[in-house]
């Protein structure tokens, strides 16, 4: 569902303060449903922060932020939204499957529902390439693995809406263009939204849409073909770079 313009994240005026720093400085931007919106720019610079805001567990958010028709954080959110932080959060103890089973109960609570579980978890192990693993503890998964878990865990729901905070990092190249893959068939089968942050720049290109950021603002909000083309570079890294330099300058040219 998107709200009454037909965006399923709509950002005015976003500001997030963080101890004694302003991290978020007033953002403006929407993102499109159905599509694959990523959130790119240097370590620190905000992403975690805004992806909080977006999934509603960030503190002193101000401005507006409507997420799928609702105000950030609202409860009616909750089962729409997938979110994966950055720390894969499983139980070490369990296996890959006791995991699931145990977030798919508190989803869909109840006996009835006992097939539906075990068929939404079977389900969420394959599409994650997990299904060999399916018995082993979370605890003996290497990490990349272990962020695969959290990534079924929140495919579970068959979420309108999927928050990826770094979700590639520390895959090796073909399971990251395994789950490249996988985010595009959700997009296109389903017309599940994501937000995927990522710091590496090649990832860029295989997202539909940008916000670039620089320390707590947004440098540019466009497709990745229409960003190289306007700094008039051959990769979204060196138009990037282009932006910063662009915003250096006129930062100096204010002073
Ligand atoms: N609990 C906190 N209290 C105060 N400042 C914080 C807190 N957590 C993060 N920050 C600051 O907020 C800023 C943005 O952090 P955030 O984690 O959103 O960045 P990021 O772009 O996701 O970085 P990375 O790519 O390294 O994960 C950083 O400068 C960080 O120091």
């Amino acid at each position: 569902m998107m709200n009454s313009s037909g965006v399923a994240i709509e950002a005015r005026g976003l500001t997030v303060v963080r101890g004694s720093r302003t991290v978020l400085k007033g953002l403006d931007f929407t993102v499109e449903p159905g599509r694959i919106t990523g959130l790119l720019g240097p370590s620190g610079c905000g992403k975690s922060t805004l992806m909080r805001a977006v999934a509603g567990t960030q503190a002193k958010v101000t401005g507006t932020l409507e997420v799928l028709g609702s105000p950030a954080g609202h409860p009616a959110l909750r089962p729409r939204i997938g979110y994966v932080t950055q720390a894969p959060s499983v139980y070490t103890d369990l296996t890959v499957r006791q995991n699931l089973d145990y977030f798919a109960a508190i989803l869909q609570p109840g006996r009835r529902h006992r097939e539906d579980r075990r068929a939404a978890v079977t389900r969420a192990i394959t599409e994650v390439d997990l299904s060999s693993h399916a018995g082993d503890l979370a605890g003996t998964l290497s990490g990349g693995q272990r962020t695969r878990v959290s990534l079924a865990v929140a495919l579970l729901g068959t979420p309108e809406l999927l928050v990826l905070d770094e979700p590639t990092v520390g895959l090796d190249p073909v399971l990251r263009r395994d789950l490249w893959n996988l985010f595009h068939s959700l997009a296109a089968d389903r017309g599940t939204t994501l937000l995927v942050s990522s710091h590496v720049m090649d990832e860029a290109e295989r997202c539909h849409r940008l916000l670039l950021m620089r320390e707590g603002a947004i440098l540019a909000d466009d497709t990745p073909e229409a960003l190289r083309r306007g700094a008039g570079t051959d990769t979204v890294e060196e138009a990037f770079l282009h932006l910063v330099d662009a915003a250096a300058t006129r930062q100096e040219n204010a002073r």
